[in-house]
C-alpha cells in the first residue's frame, strides 16, 4: 500500500469572527497528485499556509513526511517546498543566478551543475542568461516551479500553478508537473480550474465553507452525481419548442439558437427508451442524441450550490 505522506486531522483556523477552517480531515499518498479546489476565500491557500509551517492551526494537526507541522516545523520544511501565487523570483538577476542563489542559500555543494540541470528540465537554457524581466509569464512560472525543486524536496505545495497562463504554457506545466509525480515527488495543488484537476489530480478534495465536501478519484466524484442528460436536436425550432413541452417531466432546456433541448436524465437504457418514445408518440422527430456524462464541473457546482447532502 502506499504510504501516506501528508495527514491532515480535524484540522480547524479562524479569522477573529470568521471559521476558515472547521475541522478538515484528508490524506495524500506518496508520488500523488492531489487537488485541492474550492471557490475563492474557501481556505485553500490558508491551509496551504498551515502545511507548509507559515501559521499555525487553532486546534487539530498535521503531519507532513511524519512530521508534525506546528511541532516539528523545521523537519517540515527540510521535506518541503512551496510555490506561490506570485512570483517569488528576482527580476533584476538571470534565470541562472536566481538557480544558483537559491542553491548557494540551501547549501547544496554543486550549484552550477543543480542551476544547468533544472534549466536544460524546464526549456529554459536559451533565456537562462537573460534578466527575468525580459521572461514571458510562462516562463517565469517554470523558473518559479524550477527554483522550488532546488533541493529535490519530497513534496511540492503549488498555489495556483497555473492561472494566467496560456493553453500552451498550462499544458507544458502539466506535463512537468505529471513527470514530478511519476518521479516521485508528492504534489499539493490549488487550482480553481476544474478541468485541470480532471487532467492532472489522482485524488480531489472540494472545500467549501470550512469543510472538506468530496474526498476522491474524479471517477469517484462524478459518481455522486449519477445523473447524466441527453442531448437532443432537432431540424426545426419549432420541434425542439414541441420537445420541451412533451419532455416537461425531465426538467428540458432549449437552446433555440441551436434547436437543442437537454433533459436531465439517470443514464439507463431504459430512461433513454421513454424519452425517445415520448418524442416518438408525440410525432417530434429527432435529427440526433447524445448522452453526456456530468463532468467536474457539474459536480463541484451541484456540491457548493447544495452541499453534499443535496446531491
Ligand atoms: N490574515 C487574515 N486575516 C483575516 N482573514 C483572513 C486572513 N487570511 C485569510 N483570511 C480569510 O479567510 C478566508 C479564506 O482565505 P484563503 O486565502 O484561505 O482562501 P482561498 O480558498 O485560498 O481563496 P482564493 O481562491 O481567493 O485564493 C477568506 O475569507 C479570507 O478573507
Amino acid at each position: 500500500m502506499l504510504e501516506t505522506v501528508i495527514s491532515v486531522n480535524n484540522l480547524e483556523k479562524s479569522y477573529k469572527n470568521v471559521d476558515v477552517l472547521k475541522k478538515i480531515n484528508f490524506t495524500v499518498k506518496k508520488g500523488s497528485i492531489f487537488a485541492l479546489l474550492g471557490s475563492n476565500g474557501a481556505g485553500k491557500t490558508t491551509t496551504i499556509r498551515i502545511l507548509t509551517t507559515l501559521i499555525k492551526p487553532d486546534r487539530g494537526d498535521a503531519q507532513v513526511c511524519s512530521a508534525d507541522v506546528v511541532k516539528q516545523g523545521n523537519k517540515v520544511r527540510e521535506a518541503i517546498s512551496l510555490t506561490g501565487q506570485s512570483v517569488a523570483v528576482d527580476d533584476i538577476l538571470t534565470g541562472r543566478e536566481n538557480l544558483r542563489l537559491i542553491a548557494k542559500l540551501r547549501h547544496l555543494p554543486n550549484a552550477k551543475e543543480v542551476a544547468d540541470e533544472l534549466l536544460e528540465r524546464f526549456n529554459l537554457t536559451d533565456a537562462a542568461d537573460r534578466a527575468l524581466a525580459t521572461y514571458s509569464g510562462g516562463m517565469r512560472r517554470r523558473l518559479d516551479l524550477a527554483m522550488s525543486l532546488v533541493g529535490t524536496p519530497s513534496v511540492i505545495f503549488l498555489d495556483e500553478p497555473t492561472t494566467g497562463l496560456d493553453p500552451q504554457s498550462r499544458m507544458a506545466m502539466w506535463k512537468i508537473i505529471r513527470e514530478l509525480a511519476d518521479g516521485g515527488t508528492t504534489v499539493f495543488l490549488t487550482t480553481q480550474y476544474l478541468e485541470e484537476a480532471e487532467q492532472l489530480a489522482d485524488q480531489i478534495a472540494i472545500l467549501n465553507e470550512g469543510t472538506i465536501v468530496a474526498d476522491g478519484t474524479v471517477a469517484e466524484l462524478k459518481q455522486l452525481l449519477p445523473n447524466g442528460h441527453l442531448e437532443l436536436r432537432f431540424a426545426e425550432l419549432d420541434e425542439a419548442k414541441q420537445a420541451e413541452v412533451a419532455l416537461a417531466a425531465y426538467t428540458p432546456v432549449l437552446d433555440e439558437a441551436a434547436q437543442i433541448v437537454t433533459v436531465t436524465m439517470d443514464g439507463t437504457v431504459k430512461q433513454m427508451m421513454a424519452i425517445l418514445g415520448e418524442l416518438e408518440g408525440a410525432n417530434i422527430p429527432v435529427l440526433e442524441f447524445s448522452q453526456k456524462s456530468p463532468t467536474l464541473e457539474d459536480v463541484f457546482l451541484k456540491i457548493v450550490e447544495h452541499g453534499k447532502e443535496g446531491l
